[in-house]
């Protein structure tokens, strides 16, 4: 569902993501990982169709990015890295608006909001404005307007993000089930996240792929049974400069 080939961006003389491939599978929950600077945000924007590749090209549903932005897009989720929100609007509104944006009216519109508010529990701040929740609730309100539409892929920034431990919880057991009948790709740096929700993980360091399996089978390279170690070994020390 999600194949990425051969993706580099330049910024300036600097190559920021350099020559990336891989794949995410229906039922697949691919966790991205890398430390500060390492190339995912960038990455993720390519394959969403918001930055243009320097080179390469990622299909969505087997729909070119590069060369079909806007069809490509009809069928990805996306949660980008700072949730962009219209803090006059109630979540309701909010979700009306990006339904509405996705092509949704009438009945379909009103019960696609309905399950995105059930699925993100949103339910007791549908009416509050959206400037006036916290961040934990402002989070939910982005992705669930990137489940709005019932994408086949979902890409999700950074999706626990800021979250507290029970609604870091509820978010990863809902990417697991999410992911049985979708593609997802994910970032974090939460190593714990591997176990919790993915069936695989890429780790990059420096815009370029360092790892690739599932979590067993990166335990077993660290040596030492754990993912830690590995990613310690596997990247840089220094945060990339910003
Ligand atoms: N528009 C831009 N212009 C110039 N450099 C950029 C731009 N966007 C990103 N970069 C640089 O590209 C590199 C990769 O950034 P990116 O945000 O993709 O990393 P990341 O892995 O998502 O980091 P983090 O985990 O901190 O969010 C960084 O050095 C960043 O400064």
């Amino acid at each position: 569902m999600i194949e990425v080939h051969n993706l580099s961006k330049d910024y300036g003389a600097k190559t920021v993501v350099n020559n990336l491939s891989f794949t995410v599978k229906k039922g697949e929950v691919l966790g991205f990982l890398g430390p500060n600077g390492a190339g995912k945000s960038t990455t993720m924007r390519m394959v969403t169709g918001f930055v243009s590749p320097t080179k390469g090209d990622a299909e969505i549903c087997g729909v070119s990015v590069v060369d079909h932005p806007k069809e490509a897009k009809s069928h990805i989720g996306y949660l980008p890295e700072s949730a962009p929100l219209y803090d006059d609007m109630t979540v309701t509104d909010f979700l009306k608006f990006c339904a509405s944006m996705r092509g949704l009216a009438g009945k379909a519109r009103r019960e696609a909001i309905d399950a995105a508010v059930e699925t993100c529990f949103l339910e007791n701040v549908a009416r509050q404005s959206i400037g006036t929740l916290s961040k934990g609730y402002r989070h939910r309100t982005c992705l669930a307007q990137a489940l709005l539409h019932d994408p086949d892929v979902l890409i999700l920034d950074e999706p626990t993000d800021g979250l507290d431990p029970n609604q870091k919880h509820e978010v990863r057991n809902l990417i697991k089930r999410l992911g049985e009948t979708k593609a997802i790709l994910f970032s974090t740096h939460i190593l714990e996240e591997v176990d919790a929700s993915c069936s695989r993980a890429v780790i990059i360091d420096q815009g370029q792929i360092v790892a690739d399996g599932t979590p067993a089978e990166l335990r077993a390279q660290s040596g030492t049974d754990s993912l830690h170690d590995l990613f310690r070994n596997l990247t840089t020390k220094e945060t990339a400069a910003s």
